[in-house]
């Protein structure tokens, strides 16, 4: 950037937004000439289509008020449906980057003339960049989708390697108007000139504006402020699996979901499949579902918390949490075997009436019965498969058959095989129809559902059976009790996050339920609106009601075209096999951080995301630099992450406010001997602290608290309003907020072996404030410094 150029009398400025507001004008009448284009077409095609039939006039009202709805969308929601532009010299053409989009074109030879010791140039092309691409009458466009390969240059070029790019400009409108423009400037060293006049330059780029600003419960989108490093990752192409690390604030999840809208932009009809974010919360979830929707994108989406990513296939939700022993044991890959055993041992356990110890039928007149070592035989025999325990009845009942033919003797009555299977054949038939033999296998080979296989391993002697040589003793015990707190025998009950992961298995090795029953569809659905306006692919891909049966589609999908996952370095083992069996012919994307891995067995975990990816090629990209902590903030953090992980570099933080963290000591707390949070004193320094950074931000603040300490800080809290937000450390993950206060470091960091790196998450949430709040454990000095954040 070159402060020369800074100098802008205001007129300059009030020029340029008006030059603006004029494009901006004219788009939105283009979006008007369209919308009574599609009322026009719609009502002439339903007047066509469906003359007389009461239906007809109820469908064409329902699609022109969605048209009028679309419109209303674009005035409201997208506060900046046009946010910026670029100029550019004349270019070579048709030469492209190795990715495919334009992001190497150079300038044509001879773009930029020398002259006198000057370079001079002529802008040859503007385009606007915004949500949506939107072409004028003669198909020229006035507006191009962020996502198209044109205007990746507007987030690529850089003052190192501008290319084409002369002038950036981020443009920051409200519905219809124009407030204000930033730009930059990428060839300061050039005098470039636009219609005859020299190019102008307003503002102090847009970045720092972004990032300054107060955080609300809910993330925004960062389309208009995308770095080039964050841009590469979005627009990677698909294949395989694209693997993302960076430290916290890199904006892993921000490019996630970016990368999300720009598959499905560039690939339309690949991405019907479905594109999955799983995400390791659901406070998560609800902080990030607006941005898919604020970048034109929603239907083909499904954003999970890794506690209801379930849902679709147990029916099951996680509500509440497990403490880190009992978390330790049932992420662990040692729980594949134990719940193998489980699936099978429930069947002997009656699970829903008594398990039949006898089989008698009559055939040929006579009885035939088959006793308890007989049947444990059979039994035996049809579990030596691999098909799933539900599925295997028809083969249990095959077998039940042969072991009643046999015991009736007679085969040996026929010497002639032909009559032999005929008579077999009549057996059958007799038998099996026969109201007895039906309540027989019912009740012992009954159709069990995951529930009840969990709750069956709450019984700490069938538990010890079933994971002989696989869980130690104690392990038994800790799981078993875990599990008896909170489940029936039949396993109702609240499930914790690790449970769903469990559950899932289970389901794949019982065998799948009958297919949940198809929602209506919305004729309101019917028309999905103008982002389709000029994406290639979506002309390609087929009209409005081919995505309206995708939408649906995308909420009972159990697998899909595009796994994302978000937060990667805390799945457990059994989790990645939950995920991966969502994916199994899927591309991925997994954007992650190890430093702030909150699973005690890396090891372990990274095997087990091996097998779920399999052999699929990888590709990774690293991202290095925090955009969320001011530098003064980050410095603490980093004092952490040393002792976490000796020798990782942190992300280097880019704003800096001027404002330190500080220290305060709970009340009472910080004397030798006494407990941490003993008696009120904690409390009334929680809320004191987070009632005076209340005073010192505008947005929110969040309270980071050790995980067993979360329903007393809520009452701790209460009252304060809704900017103040009560988090367990593990819950923190992912999250920011104008001001944090983390209370007791020592006591996050002793939660678990991980603690460490929790505390590394819960010291780096902040974007503007940082209070450390310290109680005995953390040993803090005079300056109310907790040991553990020394130098
Ligand atoms: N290019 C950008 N322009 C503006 N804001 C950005 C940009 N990149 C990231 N941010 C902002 O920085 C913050 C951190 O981003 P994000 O939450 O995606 O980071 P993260 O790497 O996922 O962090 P963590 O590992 O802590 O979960 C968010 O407020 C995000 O909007």
């Amino acid at each position: 950037m070159n402060a020369q150029h800074r100098a802008e009398p205001e007129t300059v400025r009030d020029r340029e937004v008006d030059a603006e507001q004029q494009h901006l004008d004219r788009v939105y009448r283009r979006l008007e000439e369209k919308i009574h284009e599609a009322e026009f077409l719609m009502d002439d095609a339903s007047k066509r289509a469906q003359v007389g039939t009461p239906g007809a006039l109820a469908e064409r009202d329902a699609q022109v008020f969605r048209a009028g709805v679309h419109l209303n969308r674009l005035n409201s929601e997208f506060e900046d449906f046009l946010f910026g532009r670029i100029d550019l010299l004349e270019g070579k053409t048709g030469e492209r980057g190795p990715d495919g989009a334009y992001t190497s074109v150079e300038p044509a030879e001879g773009a930029i003339r020398h002259e006198g010791g000057q370079q001079l140039a002529d802008i040859a092309e503007t385009l606007h960049i915004g949500r949506l691409g939107v072409l004028d009458a003669d198909y020229a466009p006035l507006v191009i989708d962020w996502r198209a390969p044109a205007a990746a240059p507007f987030y690529r070029s850089t003052p190192v390697a501008p290319g084409r790019v002369v002038r950036r400009r981020v443009i920051r409108s409200k519905g219809r108007r124009v407030l204000s423009v930033e730009d930059d400037l990428l060839r300061p060293e050039l005098k470039a000139r636009l219609d005859g006049e020299e190019l102008a330059v307003v503002g102090d780029g847009a970045l720092m504006a972004a990032l300054g600003q107060a955080r609300s419960h809910t993330m925004r989108d960062i389309v208009a402020s995308i770095q080039a490093e964050q841009d590469e990752v979005i627009r990677a192409p698909a294949a395989s699996v694209t693997e993302v690390e960076g430290g916290p604030g890199t904006g892993k999840t921000a490019v996630a979901l970016h990368r999300a809208a720009y598959l499905l932009y560039q690939d339309r009809r690949r991405y019907a499949g479905g594109i999955l974010i799983v995400s390791p919360t659901p406070l998560l979830v609800s902080y990030t579902e607006g941005v898919l929707p604020s970048l034109g994108e929603e239907g083909q989406v499904a954003i999970r918390a890794l506690g209801s990513l379930a849902e679709e296939t147990t029916g099951a939700e996680a509500t509440t949490y497990d403490e880190q022993s009992v978390a330790r044991i049932k992420g662990s890959a040692r729980m594949v075997k134990v719940l193998r055993k489980a699936a099978r041992g429930a069947l002997d356990l009656g699970l829903r009436t008594p398990v039949p110890e006898r089989l008698r039928v009559v055939a040929f007149g006579a009885r035939v019965e088959l006793d308890a070592g007989e049947l444990a035989a059979v039994r035996q025999q049809v579990l030596a498969g691999t098909t799933p325990v539900n599925l295997m009845r028809p083969r249990a009942r095959k077998l039940l058959l042969d072991a009643l033919w046999e015991k009736s003797g007679a085969r040996r009555r026929y010497e002639d095989p032909e009559l032999a299977a005929e008579a077999r054949q009549g057996f059958d038939e007799d038998i099996a129809g026969e109201e007895e033999f039906l309540a027989f296998l019912d009740a012992w080979w009954p159709e069990l559902t995951p529930r009840q296989a969990l709750g069956a391993m709450a019984d700490e002697g069938l538990l010890a059976r079933w994971s002989r040589r696989v869980l130690r003793p104690g392990e038994v015990r800790t799981l078993a009790r875990a599990l008896a707190a909170r489940l029936t025998p039949q396993g109702e009950g609240p499930l914790s996050v690790h449970d769903i992961a469990l559950l899932d298995e289970l389901r794949t090795l019982l065998g799948a339920p009958a297919r949940p029953k198809k929602r209506e569809v919305d004729p309101l659905d019917q028309l999905t609106g103008l982002e389709e306006l000029t994406t290639a692919a979506d002309r390609n891909g087929g009209g409005r009601r081919e995505r309206t049966a995708e939408r649906q589609a995308a909420q009972e999908r159990t697998e899909y075209a595009h796994v994302i996952v978000d937060e990667a370095q805390d799945l457990t083992p059994m989790q990645w096999r939950m995920v991966g069996r969502r994916g199994r012919h899927a591309t991925w994307t997994i954007v992650g951080d190890p430093a702030q891995s909150s699973w005690t067995d890396p090891d372990e975990a990274a095997a087990a995301r091996d097998e779920a990816l399999g052999k699929r090629p990888r590709r990774r990209f690293e991202l290095t630099v925090n955009y969320r902590n001011p530098a003064e903030l980050a410095v603490l953090a980093d004092r952490v992450l040393a002792l976490a992980m000796p020798g990782v570099e942190p992300p280097r933080a880019v704003r800096s406010t001027g404002v330190e963290p500080s220290f305060a000591v709970a009340a009472g707390g910080a004397h030798e001997g006494e407990r941490a949070g003993e008696g009120a004193g904690l409390g009334v320094s929680v809320r004191e602290s987070a009632a005076r950074l209340l005073t010192e931000v505008e947005g929110t603040v969040g309270v980071v608290v050790a995980m067993r300490r979360r329903e007393e800080a809520r009452a701790w809290l209460s009252g304060l309003g809704e900017r103040v937000v009560t988090l367990g450390s593990l819950e923190a993950k992912g999250l920011e907020y104008d001001a944090a206060l983390v209370v007791s470091p020592a006591e996050i960091a002793d939660e678990s072996p991980a603690g460490l790196r929790v505390l590394y998450v819960a010291l780096t949430r902040a974007t503007q404030r940082l209070e450390v709040l310290s109680a005995a454990p953390d040993l803090p000095d005079e300056d109310g410094v907790p040991d553990l954040l020394r130098d």
